[in-house]
């Protein structure tokens, strides 16, 4: 008999071992082979690796997703495990991506897990975001939301998009198939005092997981082309009723200022935009509780970016003198005491930045974002609120 007795691969296109591994997806009529290998075949980036991005990472990860792209700046917190179920104790203080990737891995293997631990934002957005077919946004903030969809129309890539918070969550698929951008529908964001975040007021654990399950559900039918994705329909989630509604949304808005006809939009307009002037929201949350980060000996850096003669003054204890005005400069010295840290203690250290009042810590923060430091938080309030709400004996001048 000539050659091998049995054919090493299947007919079909996929391995002996997918098929073992998929088999329940190829056994369903409307997913089957076609399915399995459009989706074998398919990039997906979730921006986020919090409670949405949990569940919807592990999932694409489990299903087998040929490429699997996971942004967030973030490290993981305690306060992060009852929802953010990708992570475990063991990676608290560690990057969020180091842990999702790690987890991804521990459910598959054979999928390509690729970190990018960093913001997305407008600066590298174009670049990160061009390299998958689909994108998921599962990120918790307005101007990150309008920066992923604009980004989207930029290149032309569907968006499965999802929100949680307190009880409820919502989601949809933005600029598929001729359908609705996000700007389509809130051509002009809403006021800043309506947008909460989960550390502001709150999420029961298991709802960003239903969330970003129906998300993940969404991101496979785009991504192996089954079914009929939530475009130009939101669904509404109601966790205390058990409620769960679809609404029909208004269709491509042709004066939208993104993809309109006359739109005028474009990379370098992208690039150039201002998402937290223009939604008048920050892209990273903030912190006011920093006393709490001191007492449970996190290891952490604290920048103060006022003037030199200010700090002169007075200062909290260990922090660093780095004025705004000269931080671009000393990107070097703030390096160097995380080496410190690492050598020390063999932990990642945490970045505070902190000014009198808050405002130039808040630019101080933005400008760390940029330049890599994408685990900088800035403390509102500064000083001021310091001497006012926890320590009254500090001097404010
Ligand atoms: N522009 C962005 N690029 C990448 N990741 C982002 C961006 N904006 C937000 N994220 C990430 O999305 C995740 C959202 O997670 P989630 O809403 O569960 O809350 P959290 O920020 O981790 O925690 P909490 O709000 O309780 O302090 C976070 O990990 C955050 O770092
Ligand atoms: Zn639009």
């Amino acid at each position: 008999m000539n050659g091998p007795p049995f054919p090493t691969a299947s007919v079909c296109g996929l391995t002996p071992e997918m098929i073992h591994r998929y088999s329940r997806h190829l056994l369903l009529p409307s997913f089957g082979v076609d399915g399995q290998l459009n989706l074998s075949k398919a990039s997906i980036l979730v921006v986020g690796a919090g409670g949405l991005g949990s569940p919807i990472a592990m999932y694409l990860a489990a299903c087998g997703v040929g490429c699997l792209g996971i942004v967030d700046g973030d490290n993981v917190e305690l306060n992060n495990l009852h929802r953010q179920i990708i992570h475990t104790e063991a990676y608290v203080g560690e990057p969020k991506v180091k842990s999702a990737a790690a987890t991804c891995h521990a459910i598959n293997s054979t999928v390509r897990v690729v970190e990018h631990r960093e913001a997305l934002l407008a600066s590298n957005a174009l670049d990160i975001m061009s390299q998958y077919d689909v994108i998921v946004d599962a990120t918790d903030n307005l101007p990150s939301r309008y920066m992923i969809s604009d980004c989207c129309v930029v290149l032309n890539k569907p968006l499965v998009s999802g929100a949680a918070l307190g009880l409820e969550g919502q989601l949809t698929v933005y600029h598929y198939n001729g359908g609705p951008c996000y700007r389509c529908l809130f051509p002009t964001p809403p006021p800043a005092t309506a947008c909460q975040r989960c550390s502001d007021s709150g999420v029961l654990g298991v709802v960003p997981g239903i969330i970003g399950c129906l998300q993940a559900l969404e991101a496979i039918k785009v991504a192996s082309s089954i079914g009929k994705p939530l475009s130009g329909r939101m669904l509404l989630f109601d966790a205390l009723s058990g409620h769960i509604r679809i609404v029909k949304l208004r269709g491509r808005s042709l004066n939208c200022d993104v993809c309109g006809e006359n739109s005028m939009f474009t990379r370098e307009t992208f690039q150039s935009f201002d998402y937290e002037n223009f939604t008048q929201s920050p892209f990273f949350p903030r912190i006011t509780e920093y006393k709490k980060r001191v007492d449970s000996s996190e290891p952490h850096i604290l920048v103060d970016v006022r003037p030199a003669h200010h700090f002169q003054i007075t200062a909290l204890t260990n922090s660093i003198s780095i004025p705004l005005s000269s931080l671009k400069e000393n990107f070097a010295v703030i390096d160097s005491a995380m080496d410190e840290i690492k050598q020390g203690t063999g932990l990642d250290a945490s970045i505070y930045v902190i000014c009198r009042r808050g405002n130039d810590s808040q630019r101080a923060a933005k400008l760390l974002h940029e330049n890599g430091f994408s685990i900088a938080k800035d403390i509102i309030g500064g000083l001021e609120s310091w001497a006012q709400e926890i320590d009254h004996s500090f001097p404010m001048y």
